[in-house]
This record gives structure tokens, sequence and C-alpha cells, in this order.
């Protein structure tokens, strides 16, 4: 699915038409921010958000695309109104969400849309054969071997935002085929890892969406606190990088300094290193494969202090257990991982669950997947293991 790995051809400075799905989000925010700092290079042309019109107006008054699109319906009029006169076109609804990653005069889809929500675009996309900066890593988790086969058809080029597989891609960039031995992916340890567990009956909402490192949006913070985030990116990176569940390692990294290493056949590893900030592997994805000068913060190796790494402690991160259960497992069960999961960290998010039923609802939910190997059969054991989340109230203890 990875852009051929050899040393590329540099693109130069022929600018690139780019749609971000998801553009009011964390990562969408901070797409805009990159490519402000290139408007010679980067011309957005269309931007796409599920409810927050008036954000997204705000949004396309200042970057003037040619369309925005605004998944939830019930905004349209009001979106419409606040864009009246500026040329934008605005239209509402999933469908047309899709529709804009197939937009024939975009080259470069960023796919920041949160949850399986995002599948359906990101496969567009693929489909299509558009360069894909791809930060929603739930599509891969929910459908990896149908963008694998969409990529392959169509030529698309999916370069990862996730920081640790940008990370794993950068050091990857020029090594031969078959080179590679393991991939180990820094976890941060999220805003629990010296927690006592028997506190974690008692976490609130508040305490877990703070991470200690990242800003990020609500519902992958609750997953780096529960640690299923780094079994989404267990999965993510088999499917980005083709390598089996056993040559995938997490080892904790509370300073979110290395952002993940590769450790070649030879002995010899590579890793890729830097201050914490997502505007990095954005830009990384949006100038692939050139590299452009920016003003982002350097490391400051008097600083930084110890880096230090320590195993993850699976007793009381039962998620990321379960992620690896779910890859191995293969077929719909990472779908039913991903989808009770969704419903799990709603139901925290809300109040209506504690944080120690999320790996429990999402065990349940795992037990919905069944056969499934078209889009349809995915999106129904989706919905199968929505439902067993979200009808679990026996295991509600809040
Ligand atoms: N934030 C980060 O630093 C990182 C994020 N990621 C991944 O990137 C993705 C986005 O994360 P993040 O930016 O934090 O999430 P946010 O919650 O901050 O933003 C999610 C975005 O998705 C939009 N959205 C939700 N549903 C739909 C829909 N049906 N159609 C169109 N747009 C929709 C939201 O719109 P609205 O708010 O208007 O409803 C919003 O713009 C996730 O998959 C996450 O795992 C990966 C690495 C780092
Ligand atoms: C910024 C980013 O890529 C997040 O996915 C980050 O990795 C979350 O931190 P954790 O390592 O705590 O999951
Ligand atoms: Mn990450």
């Amino acid at each position: 699915m990875l852009p051929d790995l050899r040393p590329p051809a540099p693109r130069g400075d022929a600018p690139r038409s780019v749609a971000v799905l998801g553009s009011t989000g964390s990562i969408g925010v901070q797409t805009l921010e990159v490519a402000a700092l290139f408007p010679d290079r980067l011309r957005i042309t269309a931007l796409a958000a599920g409810t927050r019109w008036q954000e997204l107006a705000e949004q396309a008054r200042r970057v003037r695309p040619d369309h925005v699109v605004i998944a939830d319906e019930a905004h349209l009029g009001a979106l419409r109104d606040a864009l009246a006169g500026t040329g934008v076109e605005v239209a509402a609804g999933t469908d047309a969400v899709r529709e804009l990653a197939e937009e024939a005069e975009v080259d470069v889809v960023v796919a920041a849309i949160v949850g399986a929500a995002g599948l359906r675009p990101t496969l567009a996309a693929v489909e299509a054969g558009k360069t894909v900066a791809l930060a929603n890593k739930e599509s891969l988790v929910v459908a990896g071997a149908l963008v694998e086969a969409a990529a392959a058809r169509s030529g698309a080029v999916v370069v990862p935002v996730d920081s640790e597989h940008s990370a794993l891609f950068q050091c990857l960039v020029g090594e031969p085929a078959g080179s590679v031995e393991r991939l180990i992916l820094t976890a941060s340890g999220g805003p629990f890892r010296l927690r006592p567990a028997e506190t974690f009956d008692a976490i609130s909402p508040e305490e877990a969406v703070a991470h200690p490192n990242w800003s990020m949006g609500a519902k992958i913070s609750v997953d780096s606190a529960t640690m299923m985030n780094k079994g989404l990116e267990v999965i993510e990176a088999r499917w980005l990088f083709g390598v089996h569940a056993d040559q995938i390692e997490v080892v904790v990294h509370p300073q979110s300094v290395v952002h993940s290493v590769v450790e070649f056949v030879d002995g010899s590893s590579k890793a890729q290193v830097g201050p914490p900030d997502m505007r990095v592997p954005i830009q990384v994805a949006l100038a692939f494969p050139d590299r452009w000068a920016a003003p982002h913060p350097r490391l400051d190796w008097t600083r930084t202090g110890p880096l230090t790494f320590e195993p993850v402690d699976a007793d009381r991160f039962p998620c990321l257990g379960l992620a690896y259960d779910a890859l191995r497992a293969g077929g719909s069960a990472p779908a039913a991982l991903n989808a009770a999961n969704e419903v799990a960290v709603a139901r925290f998010l809300t109040g209506d669950v504690r944080f120690t039923d999320v790996p429990r609802l999402v065990e349940v939910g795992l037990a919905t997947a069944r056969p499934a190997g078209t889009l349809d059969g995915l999106l129904a054991v989706d919905a199968a293991a929505r439902r067993a989340a979200a009808d679990a109230r026996a295991l509600t203890t809040a």
C-alpha cells in the first residue's frame, strides 16, 4: 500500500490541490495551519466536517475552497447562509463527503475524519487513485485488506499521518524490500501510566482526555488512555507496512520524542525523533516525496532530558492485548473490535459506563465477529458489534 520505497524523484513545486476531510478536528485544523505556510505549493480546494458548521464556515471564508460539505444535513441551510456570496459551493450528507474524496481536480486527500465514519471516503479516495494523507487509522483497522486491494488496483499512494507510522515510513523510504525484522511502535503510556489499577474505576472523562504530550480529539485521547490507540496502531502498521503481528512490538516511551523504530535484518535500527507536534507528520505527508523548509519547533538536545523506555503493563491496559487478538484472528475481528471500542468510548465520555468497562464492552463486541470479506459484510459486523456494545447494560457500573 505504501509508495515505492526506493528514493523517489522530487515532485517539485507544482501546486497540489488538497481536500481536507475532517477539517474542523485536531488534525484538520493543523493541516490548514501547515497549508497556510505554503500558499504557492498547496491549495485547499475542499473541506468537509461532521456537525460543526460554524467552524467550517469560518474556515471556508478564510481558505476559500471550491467546495465545502457538512455531513449532518440538518446544517445545510445554515452553512449555505453563512457562505452566501463567497462563491464556495456548499453541500451536505455523507455521500457528498465521499464524492469530495473522488473530485477530479483533487490531488491529495487528507483523511482526518474520526472513526469508522472515515472508511467510505478514505476508500473512495484510494479507489480514485489519489495521494491519501491518512490520519483516519480506523479505516485500516476496519477494512485494511480492502484498502490495500483498492490501492493496488488504482495506484493510490497512502502516506501515513499518524506520528508513529510517519516515523516508520520515514525510516523505511530508501530501504530494500525484505530488510525489516521488527517495527517498534512507541507509546506514551497515556495519562494513567503510573496510576494504580485499583483507582481506574474512578477515572473521569476529563482525566482521560488530558493526554500528557499531545492535544488531540476526545476519542483518540481516550484511546490513548486505555492504550487501545496503540492496539489500533498495531493493526494500522500491519496494513501499511505488510508485516505480521509478531513483527510489531510496542514499547512505552513517556516522553514521545522517539516516534517509532525500525529494526532491520542486519541488526541495525533507525528511529525518527522530534518534539511531539503533529504538524510535522502532516507536512511530511503533504510534501512527500519532497521536504519543505518550515519553522516547526526543533529538539534542543541539551534540554531533552532522559529518554526512557519500559514494557507495557498488559494487566492494567488490556485493550492492547485485545487488539493483538483481533489482528491474529483476522477477518472481521478488527472491525468488531473497532466498532465496540467506538461505542464504549462514547458511553464512557457521556458518563454511562466506567473507564474499566471499555475493555469489557470491547470483548462483548469482539464476540460478534463472523466471516466477512466484502465492505457490506464488514459494515454489517460493525453494526452488530455496535449494538452489542450499546446493549451491554449489565456491564454498566457507573
Ligand atoms: N489528533 C491527533 O493528533 C491525531 C489523530 N489521529 C487520527 O486522526 C483522526 C482524526 O482525529 P482528531 O483530529 O483528533 O479527531 P477530532 O475529533 O478532533 O476531529 C474529527 C473530525 O472528523 C469530523 N467528522 C466526524 N464525523 C464525520 C463524518 N461522518 N463526516 C465528515 N466529517 C466527520 C469532525 O467534524 P465535526 O467536529 O464538525 O463534527 C472533525 O472535523 C482519527 O482517526 C485519529 O485517530 C492520528 C494521529 C494523531
Ligand atoms: C500523535 C499521535 O500519533 C497519537 O496517536 C499518539 O500516538 C497518542 O499517544 P499514545 O502513544 O499515548 O497513544
Ligand atoms: Mn499515533
